[in-house]
């Protein structure tokens, strides 16, 4: 990072230079229309209903912008898993949809856990939730030509010329969203039982690994494949990259507890790539930021359904050649992260 003082040299406001692109980030909304509530560990209010008004503060906010975001990246758990118990899920997603597309400008969902609380990975490709239709290529795992039970829900677009955002998908291993009869839906079982032993696999409870829970997932090593083909064209296109996925990748930007199963393999991926300039994640509502090792910026965005009502969450990046800056709202604050390598 930074150090202060070279930080303000940057400011970060309207008076701020024409970017290549501007797009917006937001996390975790989980809108239902149910009163407030805890989260699992009574440490955090949630707030279930006021979801939807942040967002619609959002959406205000970005259409007023000077530089109107290209595009929003969602980053999963659009509508709460109670929408399921209730049986509003389709009430609730409506909602929420019609609050987002106000922006008319494309948004680009990431599918978080509780998308699969509430809807199969079929009625998920079916709906406005699978934006790989906007643009890019929706590209399944090699072998299966993109229908079976085991194909992942990933793409990639260029925004703007040199510039590339990745969306990946965090619960291709999973037991989640996996048909039962699936080989990954089995494959994932044995490996979450051999990590948990704990009789509810949504405890982290005695784990020494403790992202080895239910609600967390990992990459296929056919998706992990697909990811490196895509970053090698990257590389020898001289683009940068930003790679999204729901769950988190390096410890330093996350509590442990909502890492992907098999992060070092990814991070080790993303990291080998000298394309790879950041990574955005939510999933873990308190957010998070670390810049690692090989200057790759990790960024895990608070999550809307824990922000007091009176507070925001939410972001806007402008991308310039050496660096994105991010202009943060609420609890997520301003950064300018310079591109590995730029300097
Ligand atoms: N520490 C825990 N022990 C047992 N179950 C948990 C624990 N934390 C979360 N869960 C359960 O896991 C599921 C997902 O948790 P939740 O907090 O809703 O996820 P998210 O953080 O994505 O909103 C819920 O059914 C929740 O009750």
């Amino acid at each position: 990072m930074l150090p202060e003082a070279e930080m303000l040299k940057y400011p970060v406001n309207e008076e701020m230079e024409e970017p290549f692109f501007t797009f917006g980030v937001i996390a975790d909304i989980q809108y239902a229309d149910i009163d407030n509530g805890y989260n699992y560990t009574k440490t955090r209010m949630r707030y279930y209903r006021n979801s939807l008004s942040l967002l619609q503060g959002a959406i205000q906010e970005w259409a007023s912008e000077r530089f109107v975001p290209q595009f929003i990246l969602q980053l999963g758990d659009l509508i709460d898993g109670y929408n399921f118990t209730y049986k509003s899920s389709e009430l609730s997603l409506k909602k929420v949809f019609t609050e987002i597309y106000k922006l008319e400008t494309p948004v680009h969902h990431i599918w978080g856990n509780h998308e699969f609380y509430n809807f199969s990975r079929k009625q998920l490709m079916e709906s406005r939730l699978n934006s790989s239709r906007l643009q890019g290529t929706l590209t399944m795992s090699p072998e299966d030509g993109g229908d079976s039970l085991d194909s992942f829900y990933s793409y990639h677009f260029s925004p703007s010329p040199k510039f590339r955002l990745l969306l990946i998908d965090s619960y291709d291993f999973s037991v989640i969203g996996r048909d039962p009869s699936s080989d990954k839906h089995i494959k994932s079982l044995k490996l979450l039982k051999q990590k948990n032993p704990n009789e509810d696999k949504n405890s982290p409870k005695d784990l020494s690994e403790t992202r080895f829970v239910q609600f967390n997932g990992g990459i296929s090593a056919a998706q992990l494949n697909w990811i490196n083909d895509v970053l090698e064209t990257s590389d020898k296109n001289n683009e940068k990259v930003m790679v999204a996925g729901h769950l988190p990748v390096h410890p330093d930007s996350t509590d442990p507890i909502c890492l992907t199963w098999n992060y070092p393999e990814v991070l080790a991926t993303l990291q080998s790539h000298p394309c790879v300039v950041a990574y955005f994640a939510g999933h873990d509502h308190d957010g998070g930021y670390f810049q690692d090792q090989s200057g790759v910026h990790h960024l895990t965005f608070n999550g809307i359904i824990e922000t007091p009502p009176e507070s925001q969450a939410f972001g806007t990046i402008y991308i310039y050649e050496d660096k994105m800056v991010l202009r943060g709202r609420g609890l997520i604050p301003d950064r300018t992260l310079f591109y590995r390598n730029s300097k």
